[in-house]
């Protein structure tokens, strides 16, 4: 997912929060109340992922997103995506160390006043926004809305608490796991108690910026002050600034992914010369590995606007590949592909380090829904083969159902599709990530690496 997002500062700096002259930012809708109009989108657009399951990256797009978003300037952009990403990180405690300190519980029709409750405890617990700030700004979101109006008090009264006592009440509610409990007993029931744990952890620990690059990856580590992981991706610890302004960046020497999601692709092995089919492309992050590792790529994306951006980011690196707007199930097996990515559409849930939301937008029924349909999918890749070539299945979800069953079953009822299983010692630092069958599967919780890698699952077949 990386290449999709619009990589921006990972918290927001008080320089943000403070305007720089003392005035009005540009763009800003509130002269007499700086930050008043992030704070009522950050409510917003969280009321969307938890009452309405919609989820983030589209609503926080700078040019496609939700209007209240849009209409902020940079620094309230940036500040609303770090309050949204702490608050939707950490909303298991939020809600309950906003539940222990209101003596009664909120009346059904004032959910817009536990979103400002949440927005404001976001910034006092986990952001570098000064208390006094987060606290006069939703006390000032609930006096403008009529309903609300009357709690007003409340929220201040709440929002003080929560500064007074921010040490004692993170002490206290330290042991809450960040993690839906749908999920955490998802999680036990596949992997086991000590390991759901592990995960629920790991989903707290600062998350690290990983680029692939072109080439020369040493170079680029020294040049951005960053580390080499033993697969080649350049890792850079969190820092507070836009990607964008990195060297390297317009010169499209390297891109953003995450080194989990930069196996797949190597998988195929020597593709140089190839025609390969990257039949779920947008928006491009394996297309461009595709590329440069020699193949001729077809890339194949349903999504018009998802196409749009995945053209744009191969601009950018300055590559090219035949980018095909198309639903892959209506590509018929005449094209004869010498190889195959199917990066599936899934859940996502190996990626909530970075993307919090997937565990209010996604659940059970989806992952079961998804499953099915990455099953269809991979039926119909496989005819696009040639003989001997080679298919690589991944997605960055953890639930098996979404990945070892699908190829289990698929491989079950198709002989002339063979499992080539992926061998620990090409692989030297993913020993782990490797299942007795040969697949690669990683969670958040197995690395020993500094910063750990997402969840994600790739096996590899061939047609005999
Ligand atoms: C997980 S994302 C792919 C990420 C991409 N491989 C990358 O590394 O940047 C899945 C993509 O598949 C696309 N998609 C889903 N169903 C599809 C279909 N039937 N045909 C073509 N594309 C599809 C989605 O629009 C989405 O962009």
């Amino acid at each position: 997912m990386e290449l999709n997002d619009k990589p921006a500062a990972a918290k927001a700096s008080k320089s943000q929060v403070r305007h720089k002259s003392g005035g009005r930012p540009v763009g800003s809708q509130n002269p007499h109340k700086p930050g008043l109009d992030a704070r009522f989108a950050a409510s917003k657009l969280l009321a969307a992922v938890v009452e309405k399951r919609t989820s983030l990256d589209g609503m926080l797009d700078q040019d496609h997103g939700n209007p209240a978003f849009k209409a902020l300037n940079d620094a309230d952009r940036a500040l609303v995506r770090a309050i949204l990403h702490s608050a939707l990180r950490y909303l298991p405690r939020i809600d309950a160390i906003v539940d222990e300190l209101l003596d009664t519980p909120l009346p059904d029709g004032a959910k817009s006043l536990q979103h400002h409750l949440v927005v404001g405890a976001a910034q006092i617990l986990y952001l570098d926004v000064p208390d006094h700030s987060a606290v006069d700004l939703a006390v000032e979101q609930a006096n403008r809305d009529p309903r609300n109006r009357r709690f007003a008090k409340l929220v201040n009264a709440v929002l003080r608490r929560v500064s007074r006592e921010k040490n004692a009440l993170l002490a206290h509610f330290d042991g809450v796991p960040c993690v839906p409990e749908w999920f955490f007993d998802r999680l036990t029931q596949v992997y086991g108690r000590d390991h759901a744990e592990a995960i629920a952890r790991a989903q707290l620990e600062p998350v690290m910026i990983d680029l692939t690059v072109k080439s020369d990856p040493v170079g680029w580590a020294a040049r951005l002050g960053g580390r080499v992981l033993p697969t080649g991706t350049v890792r850079l610890d969190p820092f507070k600034g836009a990607i964008p302004a990195l060297e390297g960046f317009d010169e499209g020497e390297w891109w953003v992914q995450d080194a989990a999601a930069a196996i797949p692709a190597k998988l195929l092995g020597d593709i140089s010369g190839l025609r390969v089919a990257d039949l779920c492309s947008a928006p491009g992050g394996k297309t461009a590995q595709l590329v440069l590792a020699g193949a001729s790529v077809v890339a194949i994306e349903q999504s018009a606007a998802r196409l749009r951006r995945l053209q744009a980011n191969l601009d950018r690196l300055k590559i090219h590949a035949e980018c095909r707007l198309a639903n892959l199930l209506d590509i018929d097996d005449a094209e004869g592909f010498d190889a195959i990515l199917l990066d599936a559409p899934c859940s996502s849930t190996g990626t909530t380090r970075r993307h919090p939301d997937v565990f209010w937008t996604k659940g059970q029924a989806d992952i079961e829904k998804l499953a099915s349909l990455q099953e269809k999918l991979l039926r119909h890749a496989l005819t696009l083969v040639k003989p001997g070539g080679r298919i690589v299945f991944s997605n960055c979800s953890i639930d098996p159902s979404e990945g070892e069953s699908v190829v289990a079953r698929v491989l079950a009822d198709n002989p002339h599709i063979a499992r080539v299983p992926i061998l620990p010692s090409n692989w030297p630092g993913l020993e782990k990530a490797i299942n007795s069958l040969g697949e690669f599967r990683s969670t958040s919780a197995i690395f020993d690496w500094d910063g750990g890698l997402d969840g994600f699952y790739a096996a590899v077949m061939t047609k005999v």
